[in-house]
């Protein structure tokens, strides 16, 4: 059995207890109180760490709603780590919904009403002058392997909030991607916000001013970046919940200079990757063999088609212009297809046009645009995506005339909160007569099929993914991570699909299981940095997996020894 790790530490009190990185609370045990000046600060009797849980849990378990859990579990973090995380992982499937996606949602709208203590940085375009000595005042110099920001303009679907996400992203790397949480960093930079009813609200806690953009913008994010570049060369810098365009426009960027992740886009890209992949093996058909529909050409939409477009090269042999023409993107002005201006199609969106003499025959509304159905009765799609933000987008009549065409219809509606899916699962299953292969961006509970049976339906979340790709990227000391770690990260989650074993079972494995499966992310990822000479690390393939599980950061307690030099 693996000993208790040892750790040198020279808080003492007040300041032990309020740290919630080496607080134990009642798990202190009595040397320890005396050592580090508890006795009296604490009542008698020493718990451990699985007394604690039971306690919490059953704190938890009283709160109302998933809001208030949300609520309950944050303080629980602002505590006491090593509590917490054991607690969540422990109670994984119920509890990942509850602080994450869909509840985070409501958490991030209710921000400033819910908001007790701060977390992370908070890089304000108001305080830009010290960006430097704030940054350093947070870091205080600690290693930092991954710096997780957001500008919250476009928070999962429900779009400008002003401030909020880091935190929870950067969560989900320790509970599923076994990242230290001291090593990370949580960076909100409040450039104000568009949106009317926090610039209200005389409680919004973020900067009350209008979005700030353009070159103010550019030079504001820029010092941010050149800060973490001088001091945290090595760290991964990964981007969330970005407008579409600032989130393609600083991915590009900074790609050369610094290891650079953009969840929305490559996140999403290689979790739905993966889906596809799985789903084809039940379907016994290949990547290219799939005319895909896209539905949304945002961050998201536009990520998901260029990560299968490069599966698709990758792996069936295609070159570009081939595999370009599986796709079909819709966006809020229809189809996208030659000939649409400016003002409707984004620049990056266009290697995906569709030809105008391929729709001659099809009738345009009245502006000129080309709907969602008119496309899946042309096209007779095989797979089907949403990440529009437009719940209820793909209606009975869509998905019935997809099943027509399709033996078993591909259909992942993405847009999170639940509310925002394009379509139920269990109406997506009722309306192809129990032929569908689903997987949802939110958890939803399996569909009934009319034999009684149950269908899993798979989470297409990129935390799926997220959090073993960046510690494959941190754990290998990569200089970046390239699409190729990516597609090794992707293939290696499809291969761990339960529908592999069983086709009648879900598309991606169970978000109870994420932590293993991430694991086996991380270490493809590693593997395939040190293949392709990214990695800062000169070891064999074969020893990843060791430095992989020795790497993981565990929530333990360990024992605690005063040193006057030790941590704090
Ligand atoms: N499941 C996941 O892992 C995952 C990952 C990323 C994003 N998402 C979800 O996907 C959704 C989109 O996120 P994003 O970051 O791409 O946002 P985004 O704002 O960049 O993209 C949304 C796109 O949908 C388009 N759109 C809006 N109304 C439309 C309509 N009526 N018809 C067609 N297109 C329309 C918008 O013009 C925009 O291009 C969000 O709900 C988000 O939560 C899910
Ligand atoms: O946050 C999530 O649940 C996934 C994704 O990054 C999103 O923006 O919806
Ligand atoms: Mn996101």
């Amino acid at each position: 059995m693996a000993s208790e790790p040892v750790f040198r530490i020279c808080l003492r009190g007040e300041t032990l207890l309020t740290n919630p990185k080496f607080n134990k609370g009642t798990a202190f045990s009595p040397e320890e109180r005396r050592a580090f000046g508890l006795i009296g600060r604490l009542p008698h009797r020493i718990n451990t760490l699985d007394e604690q849980c039971q306690r919490a849990i059953d704190q938890l378990e009283s709160q109302q709603s998933d809001l208030a859990k949300n609520t309950f579990l944050q303080s629980l973090k602002d505590q006491n780590w090593v509590l917490y995380y054991s607690l969540v992982s422990r109670h994984l499937r119920e509890l990942i919904p509850v602080i994450y996606t869909p509840t985070e949602a409501e958490a991030i709208s209710n921000y400033s009403h819910l908001f007790r203590r701060s977390e992370g940085l908070y890089l304000t375009f108001t305080d830009q002058d010290y960006i430097e000595e704030s940054f350093l005042e947070q870091t205080k110099c600690r290693e930092i392997d991954l710096i997780v920001c957001s500008d919250a303009e476009a928070i999962l679907g429900i779009g400008d909030q002003g401030v909020g996400i880091s935190t929870a992203k950067s969560a989900i790397y320790t509970l599923l991607g076994g990242m230290d949480p001291s090593k990370t960093l949580s960076v909100t930079l409040d450039v104000g916000t568009n949106n009317e009813e926090l610039l209200n609200d005389p409680l919004y806690v973020g900067w009350p001013h209008q979005r700030i953009c353009g070159e103010n913008y550019d030079v504001f994010i820029d010092k941010f970046v050149q800060v973490v570049r001088k001091y945290y060369p090595h760290s991964l810098l990964h981007f969330e919940d970005f407008g579409v365009t600032n989130a393609y426009r600083l991915l590009q960027k900074y790609k050369d200079t610094h290891a650079v992740f953009n969840d929305d886009v490559q996140g999403t890209g290689a979790v739905t990757l993966a889906c596809l992949m799985a789903a084809v093996t039940v379907t016994k058909s290949k990547l290219s063999d799939q005319r895909i529909v896209i539905y949304g050409a945002g961050s998201a939409g536009l990520g998901i088609a260029r990560q299968l477009r490069d599966g698709i090269i990758a792996i069936d042999g295609l070159d570009t212009a081939e595999a370009n023409k599986r796709f079909y993107l819709i966006d809020k002005f229809g189809l996208i297809r030659d000939g649409l201006g400016q003002d409707k199609v984004r620049e990056a969106v266009r290697e995906f046009s569709r030809h105008n003499d391929e729709w001659k025959d099809v009738e345009t509304n009245g502006n000129g645009e080309i709907g969602l159905l008119d496309v899946v009765k042309t096209v007779h799609p095989t797979v089907l995506i949403g990440c529009s933000t437009q719940g209820g987008a793909f209606t009975e009549e869509i998905v019935r005339e997809m099943a027509k065409h399709a033996d078993k219809p591909i259909i992942l509606p993405l847009s999170n909160p639940s509310r925002l899916h394009e379509v139920r699962p269990q109406d997506a299953m009722d309306w192809t007569d129990g032929k569908a292969l689903l997987a949802t961006g939110s958890p939803f509970p399996p569909c009934k099929l009319s034999n009684g049976k149950e269908y899993m339906v798979g989470e297409c979340n990129n935390a799926l993914i997220y959090p073993g790709l960046g510690f494959g990227a941190v754990l290998a000391q990569s200089r970046a991570l390239t699409d190729t770690m990516i597609i090794a990260g992707a293939r290696r989650l499809a291969s761990l699909a339960p529908a592999l074993q069983n086709p009648d079972d879900a598309i991606l494995p169970d978000f109870g299981d994420s932590p293993a499966i991430n694991l086996e992310v991380a270490i493809a990822v590693a593997e395939q940095a040190i293949e392709e000479g990214n990695a800062g690390v000169s070891w064999k393939k074969e020893e990843v997996r060791e430095k992989a599980i020795r790497k993981q950061w565990k929530a333990v307690y360990g024992t605690y020894v005063f040193d006057p030099n030790g941590e704090k």
